[in-house]
């Protein structure tokens, strides 16, 4: 069933487990994402970007609401880094039922004029709202910050904005970034800043740039053409650590391109001949299950629909 963000978050922070926020473009990713979710018996959130909204257009966020209205678990409609009041506008006249409003890149007054504008449209229509504080060393959606200027999120400076503004959960930057580079070896998690922040703010926390790059995938991804440097990511034991912590939502976007692209190498690799798309899309939408299955299985959210 379709559900607000903050219904999902609320339990999952309050019974200490997180839910995966997975991003979906199309058809395959959506249909993977809610048989795992359906399968798991997990609550779910189908995240999609600006650049997903432009992809898919109406096509995509009328199957994913119909779909997620549909669905046996609780499922939230998302829209993933909205860089604009006007964009949020649009995804809640398509029916979403939790919005983004990120203007982490912004000084903190505006951050707090823009994301509390968000939450009084958002609300007054029953949606919920994740704003972001700090920001991510990465590249985010709009904004390349360059390692040496991420500003990791302030506790304090959490909490007030977090009672300024009214927004609902908190994307917070303790070392994260987005992509299949997120720093050397074992990136950086701040746990001890993020205990902090937990301790102030008492709305669910959201992890951006959470994705695992597992090596297993990275190495399946060359084998079978695929081209990437020195790749890492977020390790399991930090991401449940930032669970029992207060992280209530992970995204998870580049594992899933990476299993889903491996995939399709592979199966047009081995089959040159073959140009019928089920043939290589169905393979690709399995990979992109079994990677969603797993998370909910790290995350904890298994049997909690
Ligand atoms: O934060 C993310 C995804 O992060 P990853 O690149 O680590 O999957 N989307 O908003
Ligand atoms: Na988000
Ligand atoms: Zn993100």
């Amino acid at each position: 069933m379709l559900v607000t963000g903050l219904e999902i978050l609320k339990k999952a922070r309050a019974e200490g487990y997180g839910v995966g926020a997975f991003n979906t473009n199309n058809m395959e990713f959506t249909q993977a994402i809610l048989e795992a979710a359906e399968e798991m018996k997990s609550p779910v959130i189908l995240a999609l970007s600006e650049g997903a909204m432009k992809y898919g257009g109406r096509a995509l966020t009328r199957m994913v609401v119909a779909l997620a209205q549909e669905a046996r678990v609780p499922v939230a409609v998302h829209l993933d880094h909205g860089s604009s009041y006007e964009s949020v506008l649009k995804a809640l006249r398509e029916g979403f039922t939790s919005v983004m409003i990120d203007k982490s890149h912004e000084d903190f007054e505006t951050n707090v004029r823009e994301t509390k504008r968000v939450v009084e449209a958002a609300h007054a229509v029953g949606v919920t709202v994740e704003a972001e504080l700090g920001r991510l060393a990465g590249i985010e959606e709009h904004v390349a910050v360059d390692e040496k200027d991420a500003l990791l999120t302030n506790p304090e400076e959490a909490r007030i904005f977090m009672e300024r503004t009214g927004a609902d959960y908190l994307a917070v930057a303790i070392g994260t970034s987005h992509g299949a580079y997120k720093g050397k070896g074992r990136p950086f998690i701040d746990h001890p800043r993020l205990e902090r922040i937990a301790a102030l703010v008492p709305a669910p926390l959201v992890l951006h740039g959470a994705s695992a790059v597992p090596q297993a995938l990275v190495e399946r991804f060359r084998a079978a053409g695929g081209e990437i440097g020195e790749a890492s990511g977020i390790h399991p034991e930090d991401i449940k650590k930032a669970i029992a912590l207060g992280i209530a939502k992970i995204n998870t976007d580049t594992d899933l391109r990476l299993a889903f692209t491996a995939l399709v190498r592979e199966t047009l690799g081995k089959n040159p001949k073959e140009f019928d798309p089920r043939k290589y899309l169905g393979p690709a939408r399995e990979a992109v299950k079994e990677v969603v299955k797993s998370r909910m299985e790290l995350f904890g959210s298994v049997g909690k629909a």
